[in-house]
């Protein structure tokens, strides 16, 4: 799965061109208040290691293959300079809409988050309601429940929610079994469904699309192995693809905005103006919105920044040691398939 034209850094190269960041977030986003990273200085730009804490290491495989992918591998072309993004609204009482999304100028869509643990069908339609209000009727709304529904509760969900025009719903329930029912169910509705997790965290990405148990599939450049792999996944899957951030720091945004310049038909906006929900980054130039777009730019790295953000002494040893694990597991692999370490 890993794409690689020269052969892979070696170990102790990655650890001496590592830095370890916790970045601060504006608002809580999947349970957590900040995101830490470990960032590299590669041969070809920075890039970012950085799956989710709660990540095993097999999980981590694919993300250590895209971090060396952009930071080793040159990108193939790129076919616009600048990618069309989403707002992305974090689970948040009604009354905080507003001030979230004043930090997308020029973005006309809106990615929802609803069935939040914890919260109510009638907390997702406060949210989409106000949000409605706030972009307009010319406004696009999307909404991703990460799987928190059952085809039941997903059916009952986007009826009560259809009334606010729904461009899509992304992964209603969390198997490819229910999105494949949830989808003949709102087929008249003409609501759309997309996968994400279904194609980021299952053995066979290509497997919901051959299934038609989507319309759409949300494509991320880290958990998918990087932007050669990516790519790959995209052109056999035959769906329009939304390209999102994995809540990257702009580093990782930098590589899925180079994969989403690399996509002939990219009809949708794309989830990857998720710098706007950190409230510091590694660069002094962020990939933040303006008019509705982000750059496709490879950021330098703000040595100052980096230093500011630096992890505690306990968390920088546990991301060296998890690089190290990973490392292990890509190397064995590479070994299976005939690619060697130097
Ligand atoms: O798609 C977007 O608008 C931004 C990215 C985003 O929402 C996510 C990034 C990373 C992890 C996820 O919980 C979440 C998602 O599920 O799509
Ligand atoms: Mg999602």
């Amino acid at each position: 799965m890993p794409h690689m034209n020269r052969p892979l850094p070696t170990l102790t190269e990655l650890l001496e061109l590592a830095s370890v960041v916790s970045l601060p977030l504006t608002t809580r986003f999947r349970g957590v208040d900040a995101r830490e990273a470990l960032i590299l200085r590669g041969p070809l730009g920075a890039t970012e290691f950085s799956p989710f804490v709660e990540y095993d290491d097999t999980e981590s495989l694919a993300w250590l293959a895209a971090a060396i992918d952009f930071g080793w591998s040159e990108t193939p072309p790129l076919l616009r300079d600048r990618i069309p993004v989403n707002a992305t609204l974090p689970a948040v009482a009604e009354s905080d809409v507003e001030e979230n999304l004043a930090r997308y100028p020029g973005c006309r869509t809106v990615k929802i988050k609803v069935a939040e643990r914890g919260q109510s069908l009638s907390d997702d339609i406060a949210r989409v309601r106000a949000t409605r209000v706030f972009i307009g009727t010319e406004g696009r709304i999307r909404l991703d429940a990460n799987g928190g529904w059952n085809v039941d509760e997903a059916e009952h969900a986007i009826h009560a929610l259809a009334e606010f025009d729904l461009e899509y719903v992304e992964q209603p329930c969390s198997t490819v079994d229910e999105l494949w029912e949830i989808r003949q169910r709102v087929k008249y509705m003409g609501i759309p469904i997309a996968a994400d997790e279904s194609v980021r965290k299952v053995d066979d990405p290509l497997d919901v699309a051959r299934r038609g148990a989507a319309d759409l599939l949300v494509i991320k450049a880290q958990p998918l192995g990087g932007i050669h792999s990516a790519l790959d996944i995209v052109e056999r899957a035959g769906l329009p693809v939304v390209v999102s951030s994995a809540l990257d720091t702009s580093i990782g945004i930098a590589m899925g905005a180079h994969l989403a310049a690399c996509i002939p038909n990219l009809e949708y906006d794309c989830g990857l103006a998720t710098a706007a929900l950190l409230a510091s980054d590694v660069t002094a130039e962020p990939l933040l919105p303006v008019d509705g777009t982000i750059p496709v730019v490879r950021p330098a790295l703000d040595e100052t920044l980096v230093e500011n953000n630096l992890a505690d002494r306990d968390r920088d040893v546990w991301w060296r040691e998890r690089l190290m694990r990973t490392y292990g597991l890509l190397e064995a692999l590479g070994e299976s398939t005939g690619r060697h370490a130097d």
